[in-house]
């Protein structure tokens, strides 16, 4: 019996979700990027368009947490929330304003670059599910987004890239913290999610799809030499 009193061997509800999407889970995070990014041959282009979505990710991903902390229904798990956000605002922005400036995409270039369909659909998926203030909802595309992410960053055993471009976007998704992190918000998923299986089930389900499509448009909308102002 584990702490909830449930035998040990009935499959945890965020497994559950997994396993309902696992063939595209599987496919984000068997992605060419994903191999490309460990084996450094990924292209320049490639990796600037899709740090140049990502960022607009962040942004939107940062509103959706700020949902998580409000509509969270313990203490311990509004400060957990809060705490995540902090981080989110200082090393992974960091990370993206260096990138930025290694590979020439200026301001102005992320300025004029539309958003591809995979982002939008993220920023909808969050707006919607910050809207439903329903924790279950906001928990299951966070978890969504985090522990894809630290599945692909720990499932190779590849040694890292040395270009930090590289190899930074590996370790913000393989470091101690973020294993925890990704723990706290499967646990917390576990816990409310049953009560809400419906709902859970759904964003879920969208997420993981948006993911698979978001690796797929770094591939379809690269971002030109031409545009980028240092080509190295
Ligand atoms: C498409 C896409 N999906 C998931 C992540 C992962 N992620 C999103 S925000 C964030 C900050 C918390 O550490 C992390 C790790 C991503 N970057 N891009």
């Amino acid at each position: 019996m584990n702490t909830k009193g449930s035998p040990l061997l009935t499959t945890r509800f965020t497994e559950e979700l997994r396993n309902q999407n696992l063939r595209t889970w599987e496919a984000a995070v068997g992605h060419q990027f994903v191999k490309e990014l460990f084996d450094g041959s990924i292209d320049d282009t490639v990796m600037a368009g899709y740090l140049t979505q990502d960022y607009r990710f962040l942004d939107a991903f940062l509103a959706l947490i700020g949902a998580a902390v409000a509509s969270a229904d313990t203490l311990e798990a509004r400060l957990t929330l809060a705490r995540f956000a902090g981080e989110v605002a200082g090393d992974e922005n960091t990370y993206f304003q260096h990138s930025f400036d290694t590979l020439g995409v200026t301001e102005e270039l992320r300025r004029e670059t539309p958003n591809t369909a995979a982002t939008t659909g993220f920023q909808a998926l969050f707006r919607e599910a910050a809207d439903t203030r329903e924790y279950a909802a906001i928990l299951s595309v966070l978890v969504v987004a985090e522990w894809l992410y630290l599945d692909w960053a720990t499932r190779v055993s590849h040694p890292r890239p040395t270009d930090p471009v590289h190899a930074d976007w590996i370790t913000l998704h393989d470091y101690p913290g973020f294993h925890e992190l990704v723990a706290f918000l499967r646990a917390e998923l576990d816990r409310v999610g049953p009560q809400d299986r419906d709902t859970a089930g759904d964003f879920f389900g969208r997420a993981v799809d948006l993911e698979l499509a978001f690796f797929d448009a770094a591939y379809a909308h690269p971002l030109t030499e031409a545009g980028r102002e240092v080509v190295r």
